[in-house]
């Protein structure tokens, strides 16, 4: 089992309510599950306590059974580099660099040769269909081109667990459609993706969906 969370819950300070409450969830390796639910009921904070990005108040996670839950400062930080990929509705790339550099920028801090970063950097340029734009500044290209670019750089980041918030939010459908056959070819390879969504079209193309309310799992499907 790849992840396991047993009983989290997660209680934002000054606030009565929890955002999660005691829900446990096991994903496979490989899985392909969707995220649904109402505003507020709790999907974004699921997604960043498997990404690390926010501890849980209480509770269990288990990442190939590595107790995530026990890990703090550099171990955690460890973590999220070599297992996580996220994918955010507004992109989240740097506005001043060009699409090459934003998609280098995870390996500049690896032992990588300039010429061994242009071959991988390329190469996952040509995988997301936007070679021909490696120079332009990501401000000059469309929504969909930027996203595109930030599945880039997570490809050259290498992890494990794609993680995508909304990841066609901000974009028209067919572009969005686009992007998620994108990120279900990577799914194919072997990568687990888990996406948050509002579209019932886009969440039922999951194998499996989760439903959030009130900081509960209400429901599973498929
Ligand atoms: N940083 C925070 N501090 C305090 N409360 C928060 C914080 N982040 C989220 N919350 C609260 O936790 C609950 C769950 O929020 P969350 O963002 O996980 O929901 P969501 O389902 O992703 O919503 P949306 O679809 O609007 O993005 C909400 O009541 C929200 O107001």
């Amino acid at each position: 089992m790849m992840i396991k969370l047993r009983n989290v819950t997660k209680i934002y300070e000054h606030r009565e309510l929890p955002a999660l409450k005691d829900v446990s969830l096991d994903v496979q390796d490989g899985e392909y599950i969707s995220i649904m639910g109402q505003s507020g009921s709790g999907k974004s904070t699921l997604l960043n306590i498997i990404g690390t990005m926010d501890y849980l108040t209480s509770g269990e996670y288990y990442y190939n059974d590595i107790a995530v839950h026990e890990m703090k400062g550099d171990k955690l930080h460890e973590f999220r580099r070599k297992h996580v990929g996220f994918v955010f509705q507004n992109y989240a790339l740097m506005k001043s660099y060009t699409v090459f550099e934003n998609v280098e920028l995870p390996l500049l801090a690896g032992r990588y040769s300039g010429r061994e970063r242009k071959k991988l950097v390329n190469e996952m340029l040509e995988f997301t269909g936007i070679r021909d734009l490696a120079d332009k500044k990501v401000t000059r290209i469309s929504g969909g081109e930027q996203q595109r670019c930030a599945i880039a750089r997570l490809m050259v980041a290498g992890g494990d667990l794609i993680l995508a918030d909304e990841p066609t939010g901000a974009l028209d459908h067919e572009m969005g459609i686009a992007i998620m056959e994108l990120l279900e070819m990577l799914n194919k390879r072997g990568k687990t993706l888990i996406v948050i969504t509002h579209d019932q079209e886009i969440g039922s193309r999951a194998d499996r969906v989760i439903r959030l309310a009130d900081g509960q799992i209400l429901e599973e499907a498929k």
